[in-house]
């Protein structure tokens, strides 16, 4: 079994700064890469406030965060990733574009690297089969945000063999992830369950059954949710929940799943929540402000 001492993260996005985050934090050394080496380093930048407020809170002395900083290097282009044991694309959830990555990256790899992708709802044997390796090929799906959720949904594609399956097991739990096993069915569980919620929310703002804080308000006081679905879609980012939903309604073929037409409206104006400043509420004032 391949022994995983470095880790890289394509794509520096809030999720994969997490699971670079966490992995700094594990002891493994992290390259983390993105479109460019200014998009990378941003993205540690982003860990590093992270790692502040978890200093703040107690949760990480400052000469441990120093330590995990240090661990993480921004990449200048896909070559840096040869010196990877496992390599985790968190790039954009869209199939085409992490296709074009596994074709830019897998000529990069050391053979016995494994290659698994943080994706939220798209076939793992698909994806695996766009790669030179689909026998070391998995999912693993990190929950946001990364420092503080402690599930991780581990997903074997068909050809996954039962070694980067247990390398997969063996890497979450040294992150002091509880893992899930879930079949290669769209949206995996979490999503298929979370994401028509969310969905829902949307059509009940739509049909004008709620104001944003009256359906916010009603699942996180009447439903106990740390968060109103539509604050979580804000903070999942709305250009994700659409490609879930896209994928469910797609994959499963069932009207149950329709991207609601607002949803799809918001993505179309970039308005895609927390990340654009624009989504349910506005984030550019102290406090987010409902928009409908
Ligand atoms: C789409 C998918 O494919 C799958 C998914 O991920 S679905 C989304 C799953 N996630 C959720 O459902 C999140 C629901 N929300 C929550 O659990 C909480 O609102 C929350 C943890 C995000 C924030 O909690 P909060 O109490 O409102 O805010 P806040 O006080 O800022 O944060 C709580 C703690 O988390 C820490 N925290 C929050 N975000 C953090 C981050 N990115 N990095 C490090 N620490 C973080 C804070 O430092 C804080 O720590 P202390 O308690 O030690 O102070
Ligand atoms: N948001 C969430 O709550 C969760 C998301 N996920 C999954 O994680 C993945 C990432 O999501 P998230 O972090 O939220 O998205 P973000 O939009 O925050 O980040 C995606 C990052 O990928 C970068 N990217 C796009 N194309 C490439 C490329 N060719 N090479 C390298 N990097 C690239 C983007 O750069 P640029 O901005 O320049 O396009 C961006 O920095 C998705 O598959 C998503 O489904 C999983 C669990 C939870």
């Amino acid at each position: 079994m391949v022994d995983i001492r470095t880790v890289a993260v394509v794509g520096a996005g809030q999720m994969g700064g997490g699971i670079a985050h966490v992995s700094a934090m594990a002891g493994y050394d992290v390259i983390l890469q993105d479109v460019s080496l200014e998009r990378a380093q941003q993205g540690v930048e982003r860990i590093a406030a992270n790692m502040a407020r978890q200093v703040a809170s107690g949760k990480l002395s400052e000469a441990d965060k120093a330590a995990s900083i240090a661990r993480i290097s921004a990449a200048d282009g896909v070559k840096a990733l040869a010196k990877a044991d496992l390599v985790i694309e968190a790039a954009t959830e869209e199939e085409a574009v992490k296709r074009r990555i596994f074709q830019q990256i897998c000529p990069e790899l050391k053979p016995e690297a494994i290659l698994a992708t943080n994706t939220s709802s798209i076939s793992i044997t698909r994806l695996a089969s766009s790669t030179d390796r689909p026998e070391q090929f998995v999912g693993i799906h990190f929950m946001n945000p990364v420092p503080v959720m402690k599930l991780v949904e581990l997903v074997r594609g068909i050809a996954t063999s039962d070694e980067t399956f247990q390398a997969a097991r063996g890497f979450s739990s040294n992150l002091d992830k509880v893992t899930t096993i879930s079949e290669d069915f769209p949206g995996f569980i979490v999503n298929r369950i979370l994401m028509p919620m969310i969905n829902e929310a949307i059509y009940t703002l739509y049909e004008g059954v709620g104001s944003v804080e009256s359906i916010d308000n009603s699942l996180r006081l009447g439903a106990n949710h740390p968060m109103g679905p539509l604050q979580l879609a804000d903070f999942i980012g709305l250009d994700t929940c659409l490609s879930i939903m896209q994928v469910l309604h797609d994959g499963l073929a069932d009207s149950k799943y329709r991207p609601c037409p607002l949803l799809v409206k918001y993505v179309e104006a970039g308005w895609l929540g927390r990340k654009t400043k624009r989504g349910f509420y506005d984030y550019r004032g102290e406090t987010p402000v409902p928009t409908r």
